[in-house]
């Protein structure tokens, strides 16, 4: 069982603008572990880092500073050259992430054969049919082209090609927020199945808190490249304590979301000065993350 460890992830992108050259500092000392048979979300407005950290994971990215790690069961990490047998992502445009000119059956070939999982034609296929079954497509589909199928289906071809390569943790980067609501939640609970059925670590990128509550074990909220709060699923959003938690639940178009936050009161904490703090329901206190860093530093 693989366990992912993210630590004190740090991006930042020069801009140039004519002759001036600025920084942005999109991911800011992001840190957390995956674990298998857990869901984490990470939840944030457009804009506040969490592609960035997908992409990062899925070395897309190259981080400024920090690490991420991709540790077997005997707590070694794992090599380099083998992190994408472990690691796989789900884009969130199932249209631009399979090719147009391949098969299904070359979409699922190519993985299984590439991280040794099969070999030979009819070996090949028997696998790309049992994946296709697990994601509750026909087998009959392996000869069609992704543009004969549907939005929801393309992306359970996602799911099967990120399964090809026994991959124990799954990052899914807004996996149907480009899908008819009607497909949405099939494809979200396909993934919560898998999630159980193989133990997998997941974490589930998305801007909708009610999904989030409802497919992750725990939450974590960037915003402006911070993780601003973090906790299990239910105590971030039933008792969200930053600013901008409240906001993010409060813009919810679940009513159930809003009607809870409507009574909870704001308290001194909805004040800007929490900006720059996280506040960790686990530990049960604001962290500031740069001062605990520097502490760290300073102890060492
Ligand atoms: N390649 C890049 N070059 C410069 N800036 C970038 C680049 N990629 C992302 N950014 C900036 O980094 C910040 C975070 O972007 P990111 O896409 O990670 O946010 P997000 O939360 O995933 O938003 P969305 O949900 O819209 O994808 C934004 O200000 C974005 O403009």
């Amino acid at each position: 069982m693989t366990t992912l460890e993210v630590r004190d992830l740090v991006k930042e992108f020069t801009l140039r603008s004519g002759l001036r050259r600025t920084r942005l500092r999109a991911v800011h000392r992001v840190g957390f572990t995956l674990v298998p048979g857990r869901t984490v979300a990470l939840v944030g407005a457009s804009g506040s880092g969490k592609s960035t950290v997908a992409r990062m994971i899925a070395r897309l990215e190259k981080p400024t500073s920090g690490t991420i790690a991709a540790v077997g069961p005997d707590g070694a990490r794992i090599e380099d050259r083998h992190y994408r047998d472990h690691v796989q992502m789900v884009f969130q445009d199932p249209f631009a992430s399979l090719n147009p000119f391949h098969s299904i059956e070359h979409h699922l070939a190519r993985p299984l054969v590439l991280h040794g999982r099969a070999k030979g034609r009819e070996q090949v296929r028997d696998r790309a049919a049992q994946l296709l079954e697990r994601v509750n497509l026909p087998a009959g589909l392996m000869d069609r082209r992704p543009h004969e199928l549907s939005g929801g289906q393309r992306q359970r071809v996602a799911i099967a090609r990120a399964l090809a390569p026994g991959a124990q943790v799954i990052v899914a980067d807004e996996p149907v927020s480009m899908l008819d609501v009607s497909s949405r939640l099939g494809v979200l609970n396909l993934l919560a199945r898998l999630q159980r059925e193989d133990d997998l670590a997941v974490l589930y990128i998305t801007h909708d808190l009610a999904t989030a509550r409802h497919f992750s074990d725990s939450i974590l909220v960037m915003n402006r490249g911070r993780i601003v709060e973090r906790g299990p699923a239910d105590d971030v959003i039933l008792d969200p304590r930053h600013p901008y938690t409240k906001t993010l639940a409060a813009a919810a178009p679940d009513p159930e979301l809003r009607g809870r936050l409507r009574s909870a009161d704001p308290g001194p904490e909805a004040s800007s000065d929490r900006d720059h703090l996280t506040y960790d329901h686990e530990a049960g206190r604001w962290v500031d993350i740069d001062a605990d860093a520097q502490a760290a530093v300073t102890a060492a």
